[in-house]
């Protein structure tokens, strides 16, 4: 009982922290897992937190998700949150400069600049929230996110429940013979899988 009510101050602690170091000092938090695994639920609900506490908001993704909306960033269970489709990492850097917190979904699809453009931000004050996929569907770490990782003050890896068993599940298992690195898909190209379910 003691434990959990520590479990919970402290993530509830953590975030006022990174509230009150975005007004001086800025810094990086990254939302990471498989699909499925909660990531856009955990970054709208940051980012509503945001707005709530009256601060100048703007989210982004990249042009090419086009799945849901193209004007709104859309969770698995329907909830959304409107944001500004861009082609490449400099826009968010453009583009969020002057407010106070950028939110950034499906990071993965990112150009390598992304990290540069979260570092510049985070050092101009600005607390940048990024959520994507750590790994692809081949267990490979997945664009930019690796490097953001390393530069953020916060990581917080989410995990999905395994489709096969009900354990934690981190993969991104493809049901479908596509060699691609970039498939956009739902349930029909994906499911989450635990390690060994992943490994069958
Ligand atoms: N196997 C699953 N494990 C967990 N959540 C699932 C699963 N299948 C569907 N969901 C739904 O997906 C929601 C999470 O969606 P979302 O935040 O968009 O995930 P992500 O951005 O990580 O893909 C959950 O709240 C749940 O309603
Ligand atoms: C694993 C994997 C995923 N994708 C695509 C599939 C979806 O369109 C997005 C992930 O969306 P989510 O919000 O995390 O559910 O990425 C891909 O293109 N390649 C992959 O290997
Ligand atoms: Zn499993």
């Amino acid at each position: 009982m003691i434990l959990a009510g520590c479990k919970v101050f402290g993530m509830l602690f953590s975030e006022d922290v990174f509230k009150r170091r975005s007004e001086h000092g800025g810094s990086i938090e990254v939302v990471c897992g498989s699909m499925f695994s909660g990531k856009t639920e955990e970054l709208i609900r940051r980012l509503r937190r945001a707005q709530i506490a009256r601060l100048n908001v703007e989210i982004f993704k990249p042009m090419t998700d086009t799945r849901y909306d193209e004007m709104a960033v859309v969770s698995h269970n329907q909830n959304s949150i409107p944001c500004t489709p861009v082609e490449s990492s400099s826009a968010i850097l453009l583009l969020g400069s002057h407010v106070q917190v950028v939110g950034i979904d499906e990071a993965q699809f990112f150009d390598e600049e992304l990290a540069y453009v979260c570092d510049t931000l985070a050092n101009k004050g600005v607390r940048v929230i990024v959520a994507g996929l750590d790994m692809d569907y081949k267990g490979k770490p997945f664009g930019p996110m690796p490097g953001v990782m390393a530069i953020a003050e916060s990581v917080t890896k989410v995990h999905a429940v395994c489709v096969q068993c009900g354990n934690p599940a981190l993969y991104s298992y493809r049901l479908v013979p596509d060699g691609a690195r970039i498939l956009l898909g739902e349930k029909e190209s994906y499911e989450p899988r635990c390690r060994n379910c992943y490994n069958l």
